[in-house]
């Protein structure tokens, strides 16, 4: 028999305590349900208010003394007790109700199997009201119980709210639904299923507690006990799999709850979303405030919406957001991640828009700036369809899964870092949008600056420069484009209080020459030793980037000085000294080196290279094993511009596996990534 529930029923006096219970027992008396706690009070039977048991201190003390209370306490001068034996009812499955305190909501707690505490709410000026109209207290006893403060609920407590703040009929009426709600329990199973991210509540066909298929459907359901609680959406299993009285919960979400099976848990429907207008007239094409954007956004990290809308909220999104909603989303975005506080005066970052093969600015960038003893706290991403994020070519020299207790670890040591960002400015509201906008292929440029911004601001950052590539096969597609982004980054950093400097660069083509994990390690190593054989449009790339966070320091003032400044840190090795201070720092490993088997590829013909795909190359570096397998890649031999004679080397395969090899030889052999155009072009050239 699962046990009833005890509802204890708490509030400050003149919320409405007597009045609802009034109205309850008059809605839920007669169902053998529930039954009424009568009180035991050292207060006269005629002091008007509940039908309590009235007794004299020395009685109220013999009968604590004998156990005849589950709970008791004093308040307002007077000893108040509900009687022990409503644990036989509870015992029979029958639910209690009990006027209560807030003060002893822990003891009670570990008296009964289930507790829910009511707790009865009412503005302050009206609680006032009220007990100068209920005529009970006096002026003084009135100020007193007014000022009376209590402990806050613990933790495993299941707190449910009633508003008492309109008539008395629709508080009457908001408590029974609360309490007709609380008594919807099943028992907690786990099955043998799962689903991952996704939360999947079984509902038995038949079951004793409600009505399955009301359920059905993109509303989501809440399961909760002893302060938990879980949201899912629902489907049924047919009779006979699962146990009437029960509830199936797929493994992932079954170990969120976190409550032991045969739990009863109460299923109540998840609430719908307060901001469904505001989501509404997005979706219509209009436009949000960021008062809109924050109901929704909350709405959506709350799981209150199906996929369904959110995607079309996504969407409408993605199509259209003008430049005071991206500055909007941006600050809300923003209020959703913990921000970390430096104690620095400059926090410098970088991001950039990318898509660009190589390029791998951060890892030469961030040992300048660190050099020259600016704060760059830098996360980066893995790769999610290119050959490598920086985060994967930063690991074949150190560690990168830092927490945010190494990240300032690292820090203070070595000035910088370059932290993979997965275990960092982790954000639910991120994992939900990016399950529907990745494989919609959505995300704007404009829904990403607000992504981007919010995402530095909660890492603490105070001074960005963004790279903004733009080419035909960039995200970015035109010069105008980039500079029309650039502006709103701008604007919209200067709204969020940052300091932003976003610079279109040539995105036409990969830069540097390694394409994947070690590869583009080699580039940054060569850069930062003055290699000659180093790739000079990384290394220019990286000293324009540098130049222009080294510019932020006042001590160094224009921007002239500080590019002298950002090249003589990496002429003096000094920028060198510090990628070893970070990678010491973040913990160094055996460095990944290039792959040792190699396929070189050919031009088929002489002439200019006029063209390189840099999706295509990047493309052949993945079935070469990239990234995942760090020593594979591409070696860039010739470049845009380069004339190359037939059987001329244009780009070198590294693989450590064979059969990689031959794969990534067979897509460069249909198509490189390469357009070679006549030896004449040159000569038009
Ligand atoms: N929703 C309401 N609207 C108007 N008056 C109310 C309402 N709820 C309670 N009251 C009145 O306020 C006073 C305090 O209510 P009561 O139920 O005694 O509160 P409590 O038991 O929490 O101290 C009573 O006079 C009651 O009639
Ligand atoms: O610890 P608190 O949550 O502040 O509650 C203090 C006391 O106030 C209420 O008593 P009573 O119903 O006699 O007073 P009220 O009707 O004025 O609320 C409640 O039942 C507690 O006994």
């Amino acid at each position: 028999m699962t046990p009833g529930v005890l509802f204890f029923v708490v509030g400050p006096s003149g919320s409405g305590k007597d009045t609802l219970l009034d109205g309850a027992r008059a809605a839920l008396g007669g169902t053998g349900r529930f039954a009424f706690a009568r009180r035991v009070i050292t207060r006269p039977a005629d002091a008007g208010g509940e039908a309590h048991e009235a007794v004299d201190a020395a009685t109220f003390a013999r009968m604590k003394a004998d156990g005849a209370f589950l709970i008791d306490w004093e308040a307002h001068g007077l000893a108040y007790g509900v009687p022990a034996r409503c644990l036989d009812d509870l015992a029979r499955g029958r639910h209690v109700i009990a006027n209560g305190s807030r003060a002893v909501v822990a003891d009670l707690l570990a008296r009964v199997p289930d507790l829910v505490v009511v707790e009865i709410t009412a503005p302050p000026e009206l609680l006032a009201r009220r007990l100068a109209g209920r005529g009970r207290e006096t002026a003084d006893v009135i100020r007193a119980r007014l000022a009376r403060t209590t402990p806050p609920f613990p933790e495993a407590a299941t707190v449910v709210r009633v508003a008492n703040d309109s008539t008395p009929q629709a508080g009457t009426e908001r408590f029974v639904a609360a309490l007709e709600a609380q008594t919807v329990r099943l028992t907690l199973t786990r099955l043998p299923l799962a689903a991952g991210q996704r939360a999947l509540a079984v509902l038995p066909r038949d079951s004793s507690v409600v009505r399955a298929e009301d359920y059905l459907g993109p509303g989501r359901i809440d399961l909760a006990a002893r302060g938990r609680s879980i949201r899912a959406e629902v489907a049924l299993a047919d009779p006979g799999t699962l146990a009437p009285d029960s509830v199936g919960l797929t493994g992932e979400v079954f170990e969120r709850l976190g409550l032991p099976e045969g739990t009863p848990v109460v299923l109540t429907r998840t609430p719908t979303p307060a901001s469904r207008a505001a989501l509404r007239a997005k979706i219509r094409g209009g436009t949000l405030d960021e008062a809109d954007y924050a109901r929704v956004v909350g709405d959506i990290v709350e799981g209150r919406y199906p996929d369904s809308e959110v995607a079309g909220f996504l969407v409408a999104a993605d199509r259209g957001l003008d430049d005071d909603e991206v500055l909007a989303l941006a600050r809300v975005r923003a209020s959703f991640a913990l921000r970390i506080r430096w104690d620095e005066p400059i926090v410098a970052d970088k991001h950039s828009m990318g898509g660009i093969p190589g390029s791998r600015v951060t890892m030469v960038l961030v040992p300048i700036v660190a050099a020259h003893g600016l704060a760059i706290p830098k996360t980066s991403s893995r790769a999610i369809t290119s050959a490598a994020g920086t985060a994967d070519a930063m690991e074949t020299l150190a560690r990168v899964d830092l927490d945010a207790d190494d990240v300032r670890r690292v820090v203070a040591q070595a000035r910088g870092c370059v932290a993979w960002n997965g275990r960092l400015n982790h954000s639910t509201l991120d994992d939900v949008m990016n399950a529907i906008t990745r494989p919609l292929g959505l995300e704007s440029t404009r829904w990403s600056v607000a992504s981007i911004l919010s995402k530095k601001l909660a890492a603490g950052a105070t001074h960005v420069v963004l790279d903004l590539p733009y080419g035909p096969r960039a995200r970015i597609k035109s010069l105008a484009e980039a500079t029309t982004l650039a502006q709103l980054f701008e604007r919209v950093g200067a709204g969020l209080g940052l300091s932003v400097e976003a610079v279109p660069t040539d995105g036409t083509a990969p830069i540097g020459r390694g394409i994947g994990p070690a590869l583009e390690a080699r580039d940054v190593i060569r850069v930062l030793e003055n290699d000659t054989a180093a790739p000079a449009d990384l290394r220019e790339k990286v000293l324009h980037f540098a130049g222009r966070i080294i510019a932020w320091d006042p001590a160094v003032g224009s921007r002239e000085a500080a590019r002298r400044r950002a090249e003589d840190l990496l002429g003096s090795g000094a920028a060198r000294e510090a990628l070893d201070r970070i990678v010491a720092a973040q913990g160094a490993r055996e460095p990944i080196r290039p792959g040792r088997l190699t396929h070189t590829v050919v031009a088929p013909h002489a002439g200019v290279v006029t063209d390189i795909d840099g999706f295509a190359v990047a493309g052949i570096a993945r079935v070469a094993g990239a990234p995942l397998d760090k020593s594979a890649g591409i070696d860039l031999r010739a470049r845009v511009g380069d004339p190359v004679g037939k059987g001329e080397a244009l780009f070198v395969i590294h693989a450590s596996a064979a059969t990689d090899l031959e794969a990534a030889a067979q897509l460069a052999a249909t198509f490189s990534g390469f357009t070679i155009g006549e030896a004449k072009a040159a000569s038009a050239g």
